[in-house]
């Protein structure tokens, strides 16, 4: 079988690209080894599942007795089972449906350039393609820790979004996006939630003050951390053994959740055969069209080893796209003003410099900052923890970035992100006419200094 693009990985930039080059003529087969992934990590395993509980955990009673907390638990993983299902057969029945798309179900490896090798229920066949597209995004990684690979109860985010009973008493270890997501979302169903990082520093990447912030929003909901702590081993129980403030502490839950960093998705790939390099960190080596080392391959989302969010897989896909198109003017140094928000139940959305980045660059800034408490809208949702707080260029008046921990922060971190890129002075975001009562008319007292 001969096809004009290969796709390996049903991922969000491998499936946009697939329905664009179908819509123009091309032939295509789209290779994904898990049937229960078709759509890719964030509508199966990710970002979807994880935000329908989150939804689902802000309307429980965390107070509630046991009975009540378990019930609504399980409808919570239910309503993410249906909802999950009902995406997974949307995105597949989409690209199947397309007369141009082939979907193939199983694991793609290299056995030349050019040459796909499918295995699938013990066949193996070899599909060939003229542009091969990587994107098989990336998996957790389980640190080197006695016994966590080997003990029942010891999750990853996945297991853990699809567990039927409700952990009364939850360990995360790792401190990062998911361990603070799940954690929030735990401790909102009422579970006794205890965070273990390694690192003595919490979010070491954000501002003191909004890490602060931040730490103690979740404490207040009952979140426990112990920074700086050494995992010793782990064992049944579940139960973590740990070295923290010197001394030795054993802490049995529930549940174990290992939130320790994903890793790009490579190694079944075979990329030697295709002379496709690897990083150190086990990511295909990509350039700024995100071409790869071996001529008319390219790689887009997780497995490159950048930053792992949907919107740049997505982004990735357009990169691409702007190659196969003819422009090839959008290339991935010229991506700027990428955001972030990290859903918990005070959300916090960001974009652009914080202050540490802005001193060490040595620009001339000003901050402003609005407490939550100060905004209408935070008052009618009853969410008043939190800060705003923006840094403009002295010289210029742009606005170099900004950090909203509040309700919603998630919709309004994108309206600064649209002024960023636009290059518009921060007056225009303190002029603008916004609708009453929200959380975006808080950018017109945020910018106004
Ligand atoms: C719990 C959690 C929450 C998250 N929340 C968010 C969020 O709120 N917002 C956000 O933007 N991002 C979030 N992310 C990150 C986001 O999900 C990922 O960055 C994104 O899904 C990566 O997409 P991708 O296109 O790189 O690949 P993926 O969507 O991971 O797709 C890769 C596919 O390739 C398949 N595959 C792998 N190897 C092979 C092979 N050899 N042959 C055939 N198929 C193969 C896999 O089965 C998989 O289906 C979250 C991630 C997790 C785990
Ligand atoms: N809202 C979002 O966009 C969103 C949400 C969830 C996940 N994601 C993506 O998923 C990726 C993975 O998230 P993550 O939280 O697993 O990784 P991460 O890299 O963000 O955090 C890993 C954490 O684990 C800790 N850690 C590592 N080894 C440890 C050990 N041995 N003992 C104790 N702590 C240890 C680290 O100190 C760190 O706090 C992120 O990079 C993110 O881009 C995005």
């Amino acid at each position: 079988m001969k096809y004009d693009a290969v796709i390996i990985g049903f991922g969000k930039g491998g499936k946009t690209l697939a329905g664009k080059l179908a819509k123009t003529g091309k032939s295509v087969a789209l290779i994904e080894k898990d049937p229960n992934m078709y759509g890719g990590t964030c509508i199966n395993v990710g970002c979807i599942p994880s935000k329908s509980l989150i939804h689902s955990a802000a309307s429980a009673n965390p107070y509630g007795d046991a009975a009540e907390k378990e019930k609504k638990y399980r409808e919570a993983i239910e309503e993410k089972r249906r909802l999950t299902k009902m995406l997974r057969t949307k995105n597949y029945d989409k690209l199947a449906s397309s007369p141009n798309i082939t979907i193939y179900n199983g694991t793609a490896r290299f056995a030349e350039r050019s040459k796909i090798e499918v295995k699938t229920g013990g066949k193996s066949i070899i599909i060939e393609g003229d542009k091969i597209f990587i994107n098989t995004g990336s998996t957790p990684r389980i640190p080197p820790i006695s016994g966590l690979s080997t003990t029942s109860g010891i999750y990853t985010s996945a297991e853990l979004m699809d567990l039927d009973n409700f952990p009364e008493k939850l360990t995360i270890i790792g401190g990062g996006y998911i361990g603070l997501e799940f954690a929030s979302m735990f401790s909102g169903f009422g579970s006794d939630v205890t965070v273990i990082q390694d690192g003595e520093t919490f979010l070491p990447r954000e501002d003191e003050d909004i890490a602060g912030e931040i730490k103690a929003i979740l404490e207040k909901s009952g979140v426990k951390f112990r920074l700086g702590a050494k995992i010793k081993y782990v064992d049944e129980g579940p139960k973590v053994v740990f070295e923290w403030n010197k001394q030795d502490y054993s802490l049995e839950s529930d549940a174990v959740l290992a939130a320790t960093g994903r890793i790009p998705n490579t190694s079944e790939l075979n990329c030697q055969a295709a002379g496709i390099e690897l990083t150190s960190k086990q990511a295909v080596k990509v350039d700024q069209n995100l071409r790869t080392t071996a001529e008319n391959v390219w790689a887009m989302g997780d497995v490159t080893g950048g930053l792992q969010h949907t919107y740049i897989s997505l982004d990735d896909s357009r990169i691409v796209w702007s190659q196969l198109s003819g422009s090839g003017n959008y290339t991935a140094d010229s991506r700027r003003n990428v955001p972030y928000s990290v859903f918990l139940s005070t959300p916090y959305s960001r974009v652009g410099m914080n202050e540490k980045e802005a001193q060490k660059s040595g620009i001339d800034y000003i901050t402003a900052a609005l407490p939550v408490s100060t905004i209408p809208k935070a008052q009618v949702l009853k969410s008043t923890d939190g800060i705003l707080k923006a840094l403009i260029d002295k010289n210029t008046n742009k606005i170099l970035g900004a950090m909203l921990l509040c309700a919603e922060s998630y919709e309004v971190i994108n309206i600064i992100k649209l002024a960023m890129d636009m290059d518009a002075d921060y007056t225009v975001l303190r002029d603008r006419i916004f609708t009453h009562p929200t959380m975006a008319e808080a950018l017109n007292d945020l910018f106004t200094l």
